[in-house]
């Protein structure tokens, strides 16, 4: 165990190294720690300063944008008094530049005749734009390089190579990280690992890959070269270095972690340069790369408290983290140091992300809902209002049907009968897919996997131990079919195999190592209410009761543990296995279950399409009944008709 810490920083990139010199300039103690700088989005970065030429509107996002680029001569100055060291910044102003005439036009445009006089040489298609004076640069490689020098001189204790591989939380507080280098314990932790951090904790952070290049300026007799302003285009920007240097960005790809240039983004980025400026075509290409932009699904950061007491978030900068590091580092440092969230905060945290929150909604396309008509009306599309939608470790979804994998004839079946039931989440067992049990081989084709979230599962593991290791594949196989962010993983640790009844004392234990491994956990457990609450504590993200033994469609058999799970939950009830008809399934959404999981019910039916168009009906007839609140039971009957003014 390394020593107690104050405060330590996870990530050593821009925004976590910005982080680590605020503090410590306030006289904290700080480590920060780091796996490869050249990882970083921050060496991968243009540099640019533009919230104007970056057209974001009028929003918090621009306030909080506009207020950064206004720090930023002071703290580059602060940065570079401190080191001795050049950031590059440079305050040249940006054209932005358009190939279509905008509908309505205010006096700042520029024609096509008035931005020759800004900018000689311009690509024909170039039709006019805008001068944006304020906008800039900073050579964000040089600015990387003296943050971390300013971070060694103050003291901060700055351990490179080092991975964190899991944050140990109990009772919603960080307790220690796992590093690569041994376990560190802190007061306070900042989590600040860009694109990476959904390998901690279910944050929906993904990979958004840039390709990028760099050309050297050709020099007049007076070394003054061609290009001093940055030219923004359409999908394309050129910035050119003081020192010569242009560079030219940058694709926008959903790939995942795909590293590399590519021919086709190479093409694409130096066709739509030259488009723009056609002289770069003849100059040298001094360097190609690649980085990963942090996004999150509304494109805003995520800043602030999380729901661990002692851990703050500053990651998902996207496309502005460069720009967005001084006001980040200043609004994280007076947050961590006087407790206080300031007001420019609020639009971005985390919380926008989890149940109650009904601002921007992390949707995940769910299957094909069942096309019901009654009375001409899609009574599925029209019944599941937009905040009624199940939300689990801070996605969203639409259906609150899960369904399963196995026991179908054939897969055309099985895909069939997914989509008519309208199920956007679908477990898979891990351990079959990778032994290619029959019945699995061909399953991960078989889905659409864009439009399906896959919950991988423990199947077939007997301990803790298998399970936990089996978690760990089933986390590689979501990634490699694209759900590079998917850490779900349904838990079951099975040693009985008559009634197929779950171990509570090792899904305890594999749900506590799996939540420290940044796992969101959804354990199959028998209806046990203690056993739920304990592994709510722990901090599974659901618990999954089973109504009666997998596979044995005798229904609910426990209504009244589940009930008391249901009313004592904080997170999602999902029950699980045993149900064996639609009137079963809706009868537990009317208890008042979040979602449930139905798959022998299904696969085995002699139509297994229809019973899953009915199965998610009654999925969606049961959590309406629910909304609406039942009828009180009563011992005599009371008539429907008025007994007055009845004949004779
Ligand atoms: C091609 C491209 C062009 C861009 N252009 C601009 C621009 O012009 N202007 C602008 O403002 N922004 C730009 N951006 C966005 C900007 O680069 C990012 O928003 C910003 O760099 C994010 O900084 P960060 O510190 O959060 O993440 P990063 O810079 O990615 O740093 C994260 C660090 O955390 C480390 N890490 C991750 N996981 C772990 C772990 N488990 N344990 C230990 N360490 C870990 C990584 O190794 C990395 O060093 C661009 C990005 C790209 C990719
Ligand atoms: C596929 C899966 O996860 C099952 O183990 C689940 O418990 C469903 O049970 P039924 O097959 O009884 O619906």
């Amino acid at each position: 165990m390394n020593a107690t810490n104050e405060i330590i920083v996870i990530g050593g990139g821009i925004i976590g190294l910005a982080i680590a010199v605020d503090l410590k300039l306030r006289g904290s103690s700080v480590t920060v720690l780091s796996r490869d700088f050249q990882q970083a989005a921050s060496h991968a970065a243009a540099g640019m300063l533009a919230p104007y030429a970056e057209k974001i509107p009028p929003s918090s996002l621009l306030d909080l944008c506009l207020k950064s680029r206004w720090l930023y001569p002071e703290w580059v100055r602060k940065i570079e008094d401190l080191t001795g060291l050049d950031t590059g910044y440079h305050p040249c102003g940006i054209l932005s530049l358009v190939y279509e005439k905008p509908s309505s036009l205010d006096d700042t445009w520029l024609d096509q005749e008035s931005i020759k006089l800004y900018q000689s040489d311009l690509g024909l298609d170039v039709v006019g734009g805008w001068w944006y004076p304020d906008d800039g640069q900073v050579d964000n490689r040089k600015l990387v390089i003296a943050l971390r020098q300013a971070a060694i001189n103050l003291g901060v204790d700055l351990v490179e190579g080092v991975t964190v591989k899991a944050i140990q939380q109990q009772q919603h507080k960080v307790k220690s990280l796992l590093t690569s280098n041994g376990e560190y314990e802190a007061q306070t932790y900042i989590l600040a690992s860009g694109s990476w951090a959904s390998q901690l904790l279910p944050i929906p952070v993904h990979p958004i890959k840039g390709q990028m290049a760099a050309l050297r300026m050709p020099i007049d007799s007076d070394n003054i070269p061609p290009l001093q302003r940055i030219l923004f285009g359409p999908q394309t920007y050129l910035v050119p270095r003081q020192d010569g240097r242009l560079i030219i960005g940058a694709t926008s790809e959903k790939v995942g972690w795909k590293t590399g240039n590519t021919p086709d983004g190479l093409q694409t980025l130096l066709s739509r340069a030259i488009q723009l400026y056609p002289p770069l075509k003849d100059w040298p290409i001094e360097e190609t790369w690649w980085g990963f932009r942090p996004g999150t699904p509304d494109e805003l950061p995520i800043l602030g408290t999380s729901s661990c007491d002692n851990l703050i978030l500053a990651l998902g900068h996207y496309r502005n983290g460069i720009l967005l590091a001084p006001v980040t580092a200043s609004l994280i440092a007076n947050l961590v140091l006087q407790g206080k969230t300031d007001p420019l905060l609020n639009q971005f945290r985390d919380f926008r992300f989890s149940p109650k929150s009904s601002t921007n909604p992390i949707m995940l396309n769910s299957a094909a809902m069942p096309l019901t008509i009654f009375n001409g009306k899609n009574t599925q599309s029209e019944l599941i209002t937009p905040s009624d939608e199940l939300v689990i470790a801070g996605r969203k979804f639409r259906s609150r049907l899960m369904t399963g994998s196995g026991k179908y004839a054939n897969l055309d079946l099985m895909r069939q009968s997914i989509i008519a039931s309208g199920s956007c989440i679908v477990t898979v067992a891990v351990r079959r897919v990778q032994t290619k049990a029959p019945g699995h081989e061909g399953l991960a084709e078989a889905l659409d996997w864009s439009k399906i979230w896959m919950l991988p599962n423990t199947a077939g593991c007997q301990t803790a131990d298998e399970a936990i290791r089996v978690a760990r594949l089933g986390r590689e196989m979501a990634k490699l079919l694209g759900q590079e962010d998917n850490n779900f993983i349904k838990l079951e640790v099975i040693p009985d195999a008559k009634y197929l009844l779950p171990d509570p004392i090792g899904t305890l234990q594999a749900a506590e190592q799996l939540v420290k491994e940044g796992f969101a956990v959804l354990p199959y457990i028998n209806a046990d209410p203690l056993l739920a609450k304990r592994l709510e504590e722990v901090g599974c993200v659901t618990v999954m009761p089973l109504g009666s033994p997998i596979g044995s469609g005798q229904g609910i058999k426990n209504a009244a543990n589940i009930a008391i799970i249901i009313e004592e939950s904080k997170i999602p009830v999902v029950v699980d296995a045993g149900i064996g008809t639609p009137s079963e399934a809706s009868y537990a959404m009317e208890l008042g279950a979040d979602a449930l999981l139905i798959n022998s019910a299904i696969a085995l039916a002699q139509n297994p399409s229809a019973m899953g168009q009915a199965m998610g009906m009654a999925t969606v007839a049961g959590r309406l009944a629910y909304l609406a609140g039942r009828m009180p039971i009563k011992h005599y009957a009371s008539a429907s008709s008025p007994l007055t003014g009845t004949i004779g």
